[in-house]
């Protein structure tokens, strides 16, 4: 891994299931807790030697960076007590489904950077995906710096268009969901046939698990690669004509990232 470039000051707004892993995998890798601030309304503990407080300090450190990770319908609220803390020197980092730049920027005029973020769960283990956009009124180095905090999570992919944000949240950020409910679904299909519900669950995580790092290792792609599991006339391609029968599966996934980018839209105008 390359060096990290690490915020002089990191001021975590909310750190509960999404922000807790971003925070637990930035500290595994060498950040250093004094560095870090948490505000949550619990004043739950978060790791040894991570300040946790309930209320908002006076200033905040020069050369702060500030992770939103609260729900986004917070944001007003936050704002009325965060944004007179930002100056020019603070930067923004949103986790925020569907609440678009624009809107945050409206929330937030000083600070020079201003980056929505799209993580996902599996960051806590240094494999996830994270989507990261911003606009050109946003320097180069805030952009970097950005890269770099975000890189020790996993994959890191800026977007062009945040016109494809909300497609990319359906995508990556709500992702490991639905790969969740396929893992069950499979066992309990293996189940429905017969099988010991404990080994059914064993079997199909142990399945899933070493088909994505299989998949993830090979030049082939995951198309090739199920093709190889089917030998002609055998049992592979018996289950595969029923998950490609008129694109079923396909249209199965289309409907459902749809459906989750069709609720970002709308969380996106009720502001
Ligand atoms: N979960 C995901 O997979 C995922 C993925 C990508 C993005 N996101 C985004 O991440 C954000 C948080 O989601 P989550 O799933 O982590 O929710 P969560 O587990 O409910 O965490 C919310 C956090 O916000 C804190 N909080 C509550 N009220 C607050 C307030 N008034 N001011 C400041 N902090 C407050 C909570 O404090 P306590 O800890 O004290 O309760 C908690 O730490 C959302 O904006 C979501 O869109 C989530
Ligand atoms: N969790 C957030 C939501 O459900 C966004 C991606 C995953 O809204």
């Amino acid at each position: 891994m390359t060096d990290i470039f690490w915020p002089d000051h990191l001021f975590l707004v909310g750190c509960g299931n999404m922000a807790g892993q971003m925070l637990a995998r930035w500290l595994d890798c060498g950040l250093d807790p004094a560095r870090v601030t948490v505000l949550r309304p619990s004043g739950k503990p978060v790791a040894d030697g991570v300040r946790v407080v309930t209320g908002y300090p006076v200033a905040l450190p020069a050369d702060t960076t500030v992770l939103l990770g609260m729900k986004p319908y917070q944001i007003a609220d936050v704002a009325a007590s965060l944004a007179p803390l930002c100056g020019e020197d603070t930067d923004i980092v949103s986790i925020l489904a569907g609440t678009p730049l624009a809107g945050l920027r409206a929330y937030f005029p000083a600070p020079r950077a201003l980056i929505r973020a799209m993580p996902n769960l599996p960051v806590g283990i240094g494999q996830g995906v994270t989507a990261l956009y911003t606009d050109a009124a946003v320097p180069v180095q805030a952009r970097e710096a950005a890269t770099s905090l975000i890189s020790p999570l996993g994959l890191v992919e800026w977007i062009a268009d945040e016109a494809r944000f909300n497609e990319i949240t359906a995508l990556s950020g709500c992702g490991p969901a639905f790969l969740f409910r396929f893992i069950d679904a499979l066992a309990r299909a293996g189940e429905a046939l017969g099988l010991p519900a404990d080994q059914a669950a064993r079997m199909a995580l142990a399945t899933v698990e070493g088909a994505a790092s299989m998949a993830a290792r090979a030049s082939d792609s995951p198309g090739a690669l199920a093709d190889r599991v089917a030998s002609p006339g055998g049992m592979t391609r018996q289950g595969l004509n029923v998950l490609d029968a008129d694109d079923r599966l396909l249209k199965l996934l289309t409907d459902t990232l749809s459906a989750a980018r069709d609720r970002g839209e709308e969380m996106a105008r009720e502001g």
